[in-house]
């Protein structure tokens, strides 16, 4: 097995990450362009695996799809493939196929989707076997599991016959990305309507125009950064996140309120964001449900800091490339944290032991890129070695060459 070990940080950094482009957006705008039949119009793709992945499988006249470990690429190509009326087997990683996707299926069956399950009910793999539109222009769909069904539904909404209703059920997760969504069709010249007060969205019948469009920087992979600075032990650390949008379409953007917690003031400069340490609160509460991809990033800055933190709205965190409930609190528990949930499937209380981190103490990754930016600001400054760092692929292939910016690896 693979393990990387960060020397610690011997003196202050004051320098510039220029951060790479978000995956979501890139994988959203790469399904409308397609859905619109543009060429080189998009600027600024993610390097990232999952979105290198989708430019492939648009590109591709193979029968069969593999998305790897890309939960968009897996739901977005699935409501792709099926309306453009694409004959395609739909795969990924043993863990892919343990991801639920029932619920899209679902949607898309009763829109005129032929699909079938080769292996489990609910699970890819899956058979695409075409479209016959159905004439149905009202659908409801469950909020709770993953938004990206629901931002799947709404690529391809204005290509059906007659548009589409779609009223959202039961809670909602991870808005945010459906947010995105929105915007983004809206761009490309999409007339999208949210009622949120009853959860529905209407979309009518009509073309998406073929526009000039830029990715914004990713503001998940702007997270680790973030730790980095409330982790370091020199006062006057500072980093300038590069291409970070003000007003930026990711949800994740809310990391500036949420460290600005646990210890990181950020300031808009023009060209990014620059960071700077300030003291961190004795304790804080957080809601992930609008933001699921930053609770790995909060929770291993706050047991390294001895802050407790009440976490809710992370129930989605179970289906993600790993559960990552589990694989905090295991992880977490190698570091003295202690992560316990205190109120069934609802509320998580993370404490720490304030002990001395044990040298050799290995973080295993679970497949999961997350778990190795997360816990990394933490290896700069203890003894801690992380499994398997590739898997930062992911959403984030540059993430160690920027480490390296501050402590000598070879990246
Ligand atoms: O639509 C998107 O781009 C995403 C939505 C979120 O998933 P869920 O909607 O499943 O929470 C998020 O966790 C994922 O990293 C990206
Ligand atoms: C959950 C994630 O991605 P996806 O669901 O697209 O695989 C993620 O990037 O943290």
């Amino acid at each position: 097995m693979k393990k990387l070990f960060l020397p610690k940080v011997q003196k202050s950094f004051q320098t510039e990450i220029p951060l790479p482009s978000s995956k979501s957006e890139s994988n959203r705008a790469l399904i409308i362009n397609a859905l619109a039949k543009g060429k080189d119009n998009l600027s600024n793709l993610a390097e990232a695996r999952d979105t290198q992945t989708m430019m492939r499988l648009l590109a591709s006249d193979d029968a069969i799809a593999d998305v790897i470990d890309a939960g968009t690429t897996m739901r977005f190509l699935t409501a792709f493939f099926s309306v453009t009326g694409q004959q395609k087997t739909m795969t990924g990683t043993p863990r892919m196929c343990e991801r639920p996707i029932g619920i899209l299926v679902d949607a898309l069956r009763s829109l005129g989707a032929d699909i079938e399950y080769l292996n489990k009910e609910g699970y890819p793999p899956l058979q695409l076997n075409g479209f016959n539109f159905s004439g149905n222009k009202n659908l409801s769909i469950r909020g709770d599991v993953s938004s990206q069904y629901i931002s799947a539904i709404l690529m391809i909404a204005p290509l059906l016959p007659e548009g589409l209703i779609l009223t959202i059920t039961g809670d909602l997760g991870s808005k945010p990305y459906i947010e995105m969504t929105i915007q983004q069709m809206k761009s490309f010249g999409i007339t999208v309507t949210p009622d949120w007060e009853n959860m529905t969205i209407t979309v009518p019948a009509q073309q998406y125009e073929v526009i000039p469009y830029a990715i914004e920087s990713d503001w998940s992979g702007a997270s680790y950064w973030f730790s980095m600075v409330a982790l370091s032990e020199f006062e006057d650390a500072e980093l300038e996140l590069l291409g970070l949008k003000e007003n930026s379409l990711q949800g994740d953007s809310v990391i500036t309120d949420i460290m600005s917690h646990l210890g990181v003031k950020s300031e808009y400069t023009g060209r990014g964001f620059k960071l700077t340490k300030i003291p961190a609160e004795a304790s804080l509460a957080w809601d992930f449900t609008n933001c699921p991809d930053l609770a790995q990033t909060v929770c291993v800055v706050a047991a390294a800091k001895n802050i407790p933190l009440t976490l809710t709205g992370v129930e989605s965190l179970k289906v993600k490339e790993t559960d990552r409930i589990y694989a905090l609190q295991t992880e977490l528990a190698k570091i003295g944290g202690s992560l316990v949930e205190i109120e069934k499937n609802h509320k998580y209380l993370l404490t720490a032991s304030g002990e001395a981190i044990k040298a050799d103490t290995a973080i295993h990754t679970y497949d999961d890129h997350r778990m190795a930016m997360a816990f990394a600001p933490l290896a700069l400054v203890s003894d801690i070695t992380i499994e398997e760092p590739d898997v930062v692929v992911k959403s984030y292939p540059s993430f160690w060459k920027h480490i390296a910016k501050i402590v000598d690896i070879e990246a």
